[in-house]
Parts: structure tokens; C-alpha cells; sequence
């Protein structure tokens, strides 16, 4: 039996964990495998019904639950908070660093009948598969973060960058270990030209490199790695980068695999792993039944494969969703002339009757 934290969170997070959930039922119930679920409020619901974004008893049942699947928190009705009550600053990052999940696999992958959904040429992205590993716990997310008030008026706002040897070198392993389970190649991302903890970055992960001679390792810098990404992202297989730098270089890997509503992802390293998809709550499309559920629903198959080893019911999962996007079926985001366009939960009953 596999105890599973559910935290829908806000937004359109609510819609899209009950549709992973149904996929999590029907796999166990084809594998005769016994998933057990227990939700608890995260972020702005957390907010409003206790007061903190993250109360003590969700930190609790996430210590003691085999694997979390989280929706996405936030949204402009707890915009204005202190940073500290605020879903993202006061849930989501206290949430990952509490857990020491200090590695994010955030996988960027077309699917065969989605190239043509893609901002880029199909020739350009289909077939793409990359792994990109963004550093989760440090860097400037963690970092002092403060204000002052200028004599001559106005203020002046600090935050520090700060990443340290055992920090860099936990998670570019996993980005050897990583290429080893692929294709042998690593691209380290950084901004060694200007910043020092890049530089400190690439400094760990030269001395790494000796310990697997049997994986090219190459360095680019953030900027350059954003413009390549879009100009040919099949140079890539497995990337590693520092916790902002992969944020925003994982929205744009997203699009490439058609939508954001696309791209799951598993937070590792402690105890506990956490999966959700990459995107956020979502605000402008909430309640209306028009969120795609895919990355929410390929997370879990991530937290099958990850977090319990059940290799062939996360593929299960995943033949079923393939198959669904080949025979046509779309969610807004999606959307191509001559497809079938479904909600949230007609999606996921697509997926279902596949699976079953
Ligand atoms: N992990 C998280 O909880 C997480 C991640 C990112 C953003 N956020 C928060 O979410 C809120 C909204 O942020 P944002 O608008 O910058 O980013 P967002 O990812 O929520 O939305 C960006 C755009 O993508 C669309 N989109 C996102 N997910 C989709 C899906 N599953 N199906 C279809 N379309 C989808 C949205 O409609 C929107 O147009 C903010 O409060 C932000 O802090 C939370
Ligand atoms: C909401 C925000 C704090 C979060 C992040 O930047 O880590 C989100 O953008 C993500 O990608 O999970
Ligand atoms: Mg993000």
C-alpha cells in the first residue's frame, strides 16, 4: 500500500489533482495496487482557512505519506500579503526546503502527435527529449533577502545568490547519473562569465566530471542556453542549472513541447519526494473546466516510476495519454484545427477509458 499526500492548493489545482487521481485508481485497480490518499491545504485555501499558508499538520502528513502530489498555489487574492503568508514565499519554498528536495526533474518531451502544437517548426522539435535538472533548495530563492530606506528617499531591496560546494555538487551528480541512464552527455548551465557562485558552480562540476569519464560534460552560459533552446533543443539530452536559472529556462522548454499544461516534474533528494506539474494555479482559466490535467497526470507517473519503482504503470499511464493526443483529443491549450476539443475531466475520462 502506497500512502499518498494530495495538496491541490489553488487555482486551477483543485480541478487538475482529482483527475491524477482517477488515473492513480484506475492504474492500481488494473496492477491490483493500493493507493491510499489523505489532501491537506496548501497555500492561499491554507491561508484563508487557518491563517498560514502552510500549517503545521500538511508538513506533518507530508513527512509521513510515501510521496505528495501537489496542484499549484497562489493566485492575486493573497498577492498583497506579507512575503511570508504569501502561498508561493510562505508555502511552496518552505514546503521544498523542509523536505530537502534539492533536485527538480523537470523532463521536456514532445509527443509524437504534438510537434505540430509546438511554437517551433515540427522538423525543429519533434522528438525532443530532454531531461532538465533544476537545483531546487538554494540560490537566490534562499538567499538574505532584505530592505532599506535611503537617506535621499526611496529604498533599496537585497537579495544574495548564494550556493555552496556540497550544494552544487549533490545536484550536478544527479545530472551524471542521469546522463549515464541516457545518452552520456551533460550540459551544465551557469553564468560563470559575471557571477561567482557560477563560477564556484562550474568549478564543482570540473572537479565532478573526473569521477565519470565516460560522460561529455559541456558548460553554456543561461543566456545562450535560452536561445538554444528554441533554435535547436535536440543538441540537448540531460541539462543541470541552478534553481532560477532552470525556472525560467523550464517554462521555455515547456512550449516547445506544445503548452506549459504539458510538463510534469518530481522534486527529489529527501526522504519524501514531491511531484506537480511546472505550471502555476493558473488564475485566468481556474473553475471554468478548461485546465489541461496532462502534466498533473504525468506527474504521477513520474511518482510511480521515482518514488515506487512501478515502471509499467507509469507507462501505462503515459501510452494512455499518447494515445489519447494521437486519436485527436485536445484541451484548450492544445487546441489544433481538425482536433477534438475536451475539458479537464473529459480529458481525463479519455485517458481513463485507454488505461482501462
Ligand atoms: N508550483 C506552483 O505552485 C506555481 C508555479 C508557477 C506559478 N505559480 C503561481 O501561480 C500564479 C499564476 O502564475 P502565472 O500566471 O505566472 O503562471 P501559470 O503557470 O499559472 O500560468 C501561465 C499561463 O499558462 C496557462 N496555463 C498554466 N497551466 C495550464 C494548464 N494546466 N492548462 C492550460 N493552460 C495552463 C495559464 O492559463 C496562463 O495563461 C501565481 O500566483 C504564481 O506565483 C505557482
Ligand atoms: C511559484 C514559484 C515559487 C515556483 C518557483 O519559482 O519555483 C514556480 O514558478 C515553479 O516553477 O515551481
Ligand atoms: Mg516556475
Amino acid at each position: 500500500m502506497y500512502k499518498i499526500a494530495l495538496l491541490p492548493g489553488d487555482g486551477i489545482g483543485p480541478e487538475i489533482v482529482p483527475q491524477a487521481v482517477k488515473v492513480l485508481e484506475a492504474v492500481g485497480e488494473k496492477y491490483n495496487r493500493e493507493f491510499q490518499f489523505e489532501t491537506a491545504l496548501i497555500g492561499g485555501a491554507a491561508y484563508d482557512a487557518t491563517g498560514h499558508p502552510l500549517p503545521e499538520e500538511t508538513l506533518e502528513l507530508c513527512r509521513r505519506s510515501d510521496a505528495i502530489l501537489l496542484g499549484a498555489v497562489g493566485g492575486p487574492k493573497w498577492d498583497s500579503l506579507e512575503p511570508h503568508l504569501r502561498p508561493e514565499r510562505g508555502a511552496l519554498l518552505p514546503l521544498r526546503k523542509a523536505l530537502g528536495l534539492y533536485a527538480n526533474l523537470r523532463p521536456a518531451t514532445v509527443k509524437p502527435s504534438l510537434a505540430d502544437a509546438s511554437t517551433l517548426k515540427e522538423d525543429i522539435v519533434s522528438g525532443l527529449d530532454i531531461m532538465i535538472i533544476r537545483e531546487l533548495t538554494g540560490g537566490l530563492y534562499f538567499g538574505q533577502k532584505h530592505r532599506e530606506d535611503l537617506p535621499e528617499g526611496g529604498q533599496k531591496a537585497v537579495e544574495t545568490l548564494e550556493y555552496s560546494t556540497a550544494e552544487v555538487e549533490r545536484v550536478a551528480r544527479l545530472g551524471f547519473e542521469m546522463a549515464r541512464k541516457r545518452d552520456n552527455r551533460l550540459m551544465s548551465v551557469d553564468k560563470a562569465n559575471v557571477l561567482e557562485s557560477s563560477r564556484l558552480w562550474r568549478e564543482v562540476v570540473e572537479e565532478l566530471a573526473k569521477e565519470y569519464p565516460d560522460v561529455e560534460l559541456s558548460h553554456m552560459y543561461v543566456d545562450n542556453a535560452a536561445m538554444q533552446l528554441v533554435r535547436n533543443p535536440k543538441q540537448f539530452d540531460v541539462m543541470v542549472t541552478e534553481n532560477m536559472f532552470g525556472d525560467i529556462l523550464t517554462d521555455l522548454a515547456s512550449q516547445l513541447t506544445g503548452s506549459i499544461g504539458m510538463l510534469p516534474s518530481a522534486s527529489i533528494g529527501g526522504e519524501v519526494a514531491l511531484y506537480e506539474p511546472i505550471h502555476g494555479s493558473a488564475p485566468d482559466i481556474a473553475g471554468q473546466n478548461l485546465a489541461n490535467p496532462i502534466a498533473t497526470i504525468l506527474s504521477a507517473a513520474m511518482m510511480l516510476r521515482v518514488s515506487f519503482g512501478l515502471e509499467q504503470e507509469a507507462q501505462a499511464i503515459e501510452a494512455a495519454v499518447n494515445s489519447v493526443l494521437e486519436q485527436g483529443y485536445r484541451t484548450g491549450d492544445i487546441m489544433q484545427p481538425g482536433m477534438t476539443s475536451l475539458g479537464t475531466v473529459e480529458m481525463t475520462e479519455a485517458i481513463l477509458k485507454e488505461l482501462r
